[in-house]
């Protein structure tokens, strides 16, 4: 059944309250079916004053998790990976005597704890500290490793980065290859995406880019520019740079199974309910919206901005957002409203 038409006035109200609540700048893409509908709001750059237009390449976080989940899923449909082999078959040592499966580590159901939360407990002061680090992803492991387990693998769903670390270690340890070579062959190529990179460890976001900006934890410090940083903190579960148009190409791509086989895809869909409204697959998650479609993508949160990234089922109607913006609730909450806009509809007013 037709989803009803996006609602553009919506679209620009979620961004510009993103804008009211601190963000400098927001934008928005909506493919439907190839007509697109885009809007811009606010500032790409603090300094110079430049505005925001919408094309900008900016940084994707977590929906880096998508990207890796389609390598590692490829390889299952070549026959190089077993998704229910334990990761000690491919990474030996890595998890001693542990059972922990590829898929509950590309599902989140490891039980292994997200160093992320001890490296960003205090928000400027943990991103100055690692903002120019490169980090092994051994190294990285390791840090979750100091935690005991939040659960047994495959207990239950905890969300920890250190899951799209090892799937990022698994991809190079099968292919022989930088993760960046499979990203780059394997999606970015095949779909023209020209705004799309992953130049971990370098800092630099290529060409026309948006300015990243990082709330202070205390009220009333200033925004810290946070576009230069590795993101090694992240690497394969967060430092992709793309674009709104390349995002949505990438998942429509995907859900209109260009990408993997139809099997691994229902299997990447097959997602375990998380709260009544979201659900998480395999580097997928699920929102079940009000209006009653349920559509799937990613959120991202890195120092400077925050990304909503979603389709429908069939990828026939996609959405990409983002804000210059990061720790800053309000910002990702309002943010979170395109998603109403681009697959609910006006609403019933
Ligand atoms: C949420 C999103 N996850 C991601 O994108 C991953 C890469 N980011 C994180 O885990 C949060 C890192 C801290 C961000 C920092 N927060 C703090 O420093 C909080 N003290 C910030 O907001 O900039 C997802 O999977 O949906």
């Amino acid at each position: 059944d037709p989803l009803p038409r996006p609602d553009q006035v919506g679209l620009r109200a979620a961004l510009s309250a993103a804008v009211d609540r601190g963000a400098p700048g927001a934008a928005a893409r909506i493919d439907d079916r190839g007509t697109v509908h885009a809007v811009s709001v606010g500032l790409a750059d603090r300094r110079t004053g430049r505005v925001m237009d919408g094309r900008e390449r900016f940084r994707i976080g977590s929906v880096t998790k998508v990207f890796t989940a389609v390598v590692l899923l490829q390889l299952a449909d070549e026959g190089r990976l077993d998704l229910d082999a334990p990761v000690t078959r491919y990474l030996p040592g890595l998890l001693p005597g542990d059972t922990v499966t590829v898929r509950q580590v590309l599902g989140h159901r490891s039980g292994l704890y997200d160093y992320a939360d001890d490296l960003f407990a205090r928000s400027v002061p943990g991103f100055e500290a690692v903002r120019t680090r490169v980090f092994a992803p051994r190294e990285l492991v390791d840090l979750s490793l100091r935690h005991p387990r939040l659960n047994r693998p495959g207990a239950a769903y905890a969300y920890a980065n250190t899951n799209f670390v090892i799937a990022g270690m698994l991809a190079e340890r099968l292919t022989g290859r930088p993760v960046a070579a499979e990203f780059r062959d394997r999606i970015f190529r095949p779909l023209r995406l020209r705004d799309t990179f992953y130049v971990h460890p370098g800092t630099a976001v290529p060409g026309r880019h948006a300015r990243g900006y990082l709330t202070p934890d205390r009220a009333g410090d200033p925004l810290v520019d946070a576009t230069e940083q590795t993101v090694s903190w992240a690497q394969s579960a967060g430092a992709i740079i793309s674009s709104t148009r390349d995002v949505d190409t990438f998942l429509t791509a995907l859900l209109s199974g260009r990408l993997t086989s139809p099997a691994r895809l229902r299997e990447m869909r097959r997602a375990v309910r998380v709260t009544a409204t979201q659900a998480y697959g395999l580097g997928l998650r699920r929102r079940d919206l009000p209006c009653g479609v349920s559509v799937y993508g990613h959120t991202g949160a890195v120092q400077g901005y925050y990304t909503v990234a979603f389709a429908t089922a069939d990828g026939r109607r996609s959405l990409t957002a983002f804000a210059n913006a990061s720790n800053n609730g309000p910002v990702l909450d309002t943010l979170g409203r395109t998603l109403d806009a681009a697959f609910c509809g006006v609403p019933a007013r």
